[in-house]
């Protein structure tokens, strides 16, 4: 199958958002804004980088990908509407592996009204799936790493360190599969972006939203860098599931902070409104857990400090790194 002829294949056959005016088949996409503000992002998954044959079917591929992009729009308070699909293909997929990749797309699309708008093939030697995500949010609503302020709550959703516990099944583990590993390998593959969650909190006049890509260790400091602020961390306060605690005891909590991948939100928000994000979440089922706080800076650059007991230590941006320096 040639490139015009696959385009035809992945072509949707109707749009969901009223705001398309031209889709597929022009030079560009054609959006009509409706007023609100328009969020966009953009995120790359390279195979052997962000995924392996050994860890990933198509299907989880498409799904990751665009679900990490959609987290992104979640990390923003934003309505996912559109994306766009860029896909570098390697002789070694075969039609049906695309088609799958696309297909975990389109249940995630499905469930958020998403329109595939565009993309571009090209044939390279690895495969490599970049999406472009673009989303609405009520003017002034965009939710952003700079507006934590001294004596916010620092909250998380859900649980972290499963996504990295499932693939160290997926690369180390006994063949045998109990219901944690099934678990742990479903975070992984297929990670629950949190869009219900930050809109249900339209209302709140300040609320600081990163996402939880690389870890909480690296996306803690970028709060408190965007924002000039420390934050201090309760280790034990720090939620995670029975599947990870029961599968590895002696090193869940790095994973916690530097595992990556959970797509969980880290925020924060004042102490006011802390009832409000605690409803929020019990009405959606999904757990929030009060993790620790905001503090006015001890030293001249912000930090992110753990607590366990009494003490007190720094917690560096350890989570996971693209173009580390050598010997690092
Ligand atoms: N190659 C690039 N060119 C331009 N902007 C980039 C590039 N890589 C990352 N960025 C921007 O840098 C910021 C941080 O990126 P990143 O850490 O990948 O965000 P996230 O972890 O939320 O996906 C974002 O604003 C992103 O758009
Ligand atoms: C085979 C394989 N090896 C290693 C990893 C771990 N890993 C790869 S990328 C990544 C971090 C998240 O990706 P990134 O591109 O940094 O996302 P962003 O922060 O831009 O959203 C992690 C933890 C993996 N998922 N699969
Ligand atoms: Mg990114
Ligand atoms: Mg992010
Ligand atoms: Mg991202």
């Amino acid at each position: 199958m040639d490139e015009f002829s696959f385009i035809k294949s992945i072509k949707p056959g109707f749009y969901r958002q009223s705001s398309l005016i031209k889709g597929i088949n022009d030079d560009a996409a054609v959006i009509r804004p409706t007023g609100e503000d328009i969020v966009t992002a953009v995120d790359t998954m390279v195979e052997g980088v962000h995924f392996s044959k050994e860890t990933m079917q198509p299907y989880h591929v498409g799904h990751r990908v665009l679900a990490a992009n959609i987290s992104d729009l979640a990390a923003m308070g934003s309505t996912p509407a559109f994306f766009m699909v860029s896909l570098t293909i390697p002789s070694s997929w075969n039609q049906e592996e695309l088609e799958e990749l696309y297909e975990g797309m389109k249940q995630l699309a499905h469930l958020y009204k998403m329109d595939l708008i565009g993309g571009d093939t090209v044939s390279g030697s690895e495969l490599s799936v970049t999406v472009t995500v673009i989303g609405t949010v009520p003017k002034g609503k965009a939710r952003y790493r700079s507006a934590a302020k001294p004596d916010d709550v620092l909250f998380v959703t859900g649980t972290l360190g499963d996504a990295r516990a499932g693939l160290e099944w997926l690369l180390n583990g006994e063949p045998k599969v109990d219901e944690d590993v099934a678990y742990l390998v479903k975070r992984h593959r297929t990670p629950s972006p949190r869009v219900e969650f930050a809109q249900s909190l339209v209302s709140l006049s300040r609320l600081t939203l990163n996402d939880v890509s690389d870890g909480i260790a690296n996306e803690a400091n970028e709060i408190a860098e965007a924002s000039d602020v420390d934050l201090l961390i309760d280790a034990g306060k720090l939620p995670f599931s029975k599947a990870v605690f029961r599968k590895h005891p002696e090193r869940f909590e790095e994973w916690m902070f530097s595992g990556g991948e959970d797509f969980e939100l880290l925020g924060t928000v004042s102490e006011e409104d802390w009832p409000l994000v605690e409803k929020a979440a019990r009405n959606i089922g999904l757990p929030v857990t009060r993790i620790g706080e905001v503090a006015i800076k001890r030293e001249v650059s912000p930090k992110v400090w753990i607590r366990r007991d009494e003490h007190m230590e720094v917690l560096g941006p350890s989570g996971y790194t693209h173009l580390k320096e050598k010997g690092e």
